[in-house]
Order: C-alpha cells, then sequence, then structure tokens
C-alpha cells in the first residue's frame, strides 16, 4: 500500500490515497502504522477520499486508532496534495470531514502551494455540544483539579473538543501528566485534547498541546483555533492572533462579521513510501 508521509508545523500524520489504495481495518491499520519501531512513525492516520457533499473527504485516526472529527493540520496538508498531486486544478477545495465542511484556500507560487487557509467554521461553545458536563455556556474558567493544582479551562469545539487553560510558562509545564488526567476527567464525556497557552500579547500566544488519542505534538491546528477564541473570550487578545508552537507558527483569525475562525499555515510533504506489513 502506497502512502505519503507529511507534516504541518510538526504534526505529522501518514496520508493514503483512497482513489487509489483500499483501506478496510483505518483504526488497525492507524497504530500499526504510526507506530515508530513496527511501523513507520507518526500522530495518526488520514485518509484522503471521494465525497458526495464536497469536493474530497477527509478521515483522521489518532495513534492509539481513535477517530477525530477534524484535524487543522491535515486539513492543510490534504489542499496541498490533491493540488500538487493534480488531484484538482482548484485553488479553493471544499473539504468534508465528520466535524463538518471545511473550505480551503490555496496560496499557491510556480505550482508549488506555499500555505493554505482554511475557513475553520464557527467555534462551538454551548457545553452540550463540545461537549463538556457544565451548567452554563460558554464554558470559561471550569475548574479541573489535576495533581492536587486546579486549573481553569475553557472549552471549545472546532468540530473536535478542546479544553485550553492559560499558563505563566508553558515551556516549564508537565503537559503529559496533565494532559492525560484532563483527557480522561469524566467532565468529557468524548474525552478531550487540551491546550497549555502562554499569552506573551494581545496578538501573541504560545500553545502547546496534549491531543486526545496521541499524546504531545508539535502542533494542533484546532488546537490553535480553539486557544486564539478562548484568548479572545478571556479578554487576552484581539482577533488576530499569532500562534507559536513547538513545530512552527499558525496565524488565526476570528472573524467579527460571520463569527467564522480563519487559519493559515504551512504543509509539507516529507516522503513517499510502500507499507509492506499488514494491519
Ligand atoms: N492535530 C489535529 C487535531 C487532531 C485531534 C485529535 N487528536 C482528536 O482526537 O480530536 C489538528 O491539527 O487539528
Amino acid at each position: 500500500m502506497r502512502f505519503t508521509k507529511m507534516e504541518g508545523c510538526g504534526n505529522d500524520y501518514i496520508y493514503i490515497n483512497c482513489f487509489e489504495e483500499a483501506v478496510n481495518q483505518p483504526e488497525k491499520l492507524a497504530i500499526a502504522m504510526s507506530e515508530r519501531h513496527f511501523g513507520i512513525g507518526a500522530d495518526g492516520l488520514v485518509l484522503i477520499m471521494p465525497s458526495k457533499k464536497a469536493d474530497f473527504r477527509m478521515r483522521m485516526f489518532n495513534l492509539d486508532g481513535s477517530e477525530g472529527e477534524m484535524c487543522g493540520n491535515a486539513v492543510r496538508c490534504i489542499g496541498k496534495y490533491v493540488f500538487e498531486r493534480g488531484m484538482t486544478q482548484n485553488k479553493e477545495i471544499s473539504l468534508e470531514t465528520a466535524g463538518g465542511i471545511r473550505y480551503l484556500s490555496l496560496n499557491v507560487e510556480n505550482e508549488i502551494v506555499k500555505t493554505v487557509g482554511v475557513d475553520m467554521g464557527e467555534p462551538i461553545l454551548e457545553a452540550d455540544n463540545i461537549p463538556v458536563l457544565h451548567e452554563s455556556s460558554p464554558v470559561i474558567g471550569k475548574k479541573i483539579t489535576v495533581n492536587e493544582k486546579e486549573l481553569a479551562f475553557t472549552c471549545v469545539s472546532m468540530g473536535n473538543p478542546h479544553a485550553v487553560t492559560f499558563v505563566e510558562d508553558a515551556q516549564a509545564l508537565p503537559v503529559e501528566e496533565y494532559g492525560t488526567l484532563v483527557e480522561m476527567n469524566a467532565f468529557f464525556p468524548n474525552k478531550t485534547n487540551v491546550e497549555f497557552v502562554q499569552v506573551f500579547d494581545k496578538n501573541h500566544i504560545k500553545m502547546r498541546v496534549w491531543e486526545r488519542g496521541s499524546g504531545e505534538t508539535l502542533a494542533c491546528g484546532t488546537g490553535a483555533c480553539a486557544s486564539a477564541v478562548a484568548a479572545i473570550l478571556n479578554g487576552f487578545c484581539d482577533r488576530e492572533i499569532q500562534v507559536s508552537l513547538l513545530g512552527g507558527e499558525l496565524t488565526i483569525y476570528w472573524s467579527e462579521e460571520d463569527n467564522h475562525v480563519y487559519m493559515t499555515g504551512p504543509a509539507a510533504f516529507s516522503f513517499d513510501g510502500v507499507w509492506l506489513r499488514g494491519v
């Protein structure tokens, strides 16, 4: 089975073109391929598929085999993939995901996709729809105790669930220890992705992420959007924010006009390969 390794800000997935390859057990394949010693090594698996509702369809699986509804970094990578591999000539592309249809806008120079802008839609702030167990919406400052330390979370769904907390020093934080505890906390019926955010100024934040089903990754596109929305809701930032991640930079803009969140950032090919094991 042919595959392609791509990354967006260091958030790396294995991409399979399902117009050419058949994948029968994506959950198992995600676990096998994502494993670094017996597999390829990645944060998970992404399938590029035909769609009845949009130009293309994406399914994404975390490294533990669980399916995520949305993935911002993968959405940008798919834009680069389908354009540069001749699957479309369009620079405006619609993509069906389990979290809704997303609209991509490719910035192309000499037939190379330099960056991809994505209309990530409206952030979901109703507790029941994130979902998080909480009496009121929006969910701002929800207290969760991890290892005897109380943290306050702002909860946002970008199609997939995120819990964002603001910290003094993101670099010094025990992200793995705190991340697991929050991901698994009973307040989150579908578990959650967890973001630790340090505010530099009104237009610049740093984010580390603990991803549901994958652990700490170098970046998370939906997490960057959720963190920007949370920073704005808490009055820390203006509507255009640069998000510095361990693996790169994203620009997020939450429009007052249409309430949509817009993400712009890079996408890159790493290598093509052929998978020789089963699942
Ligand atoms: N890294 C992805 C998000 C994956 C989310 C996944 N871990 C989930 O279970 O929701 C991003 O760039 O948006």
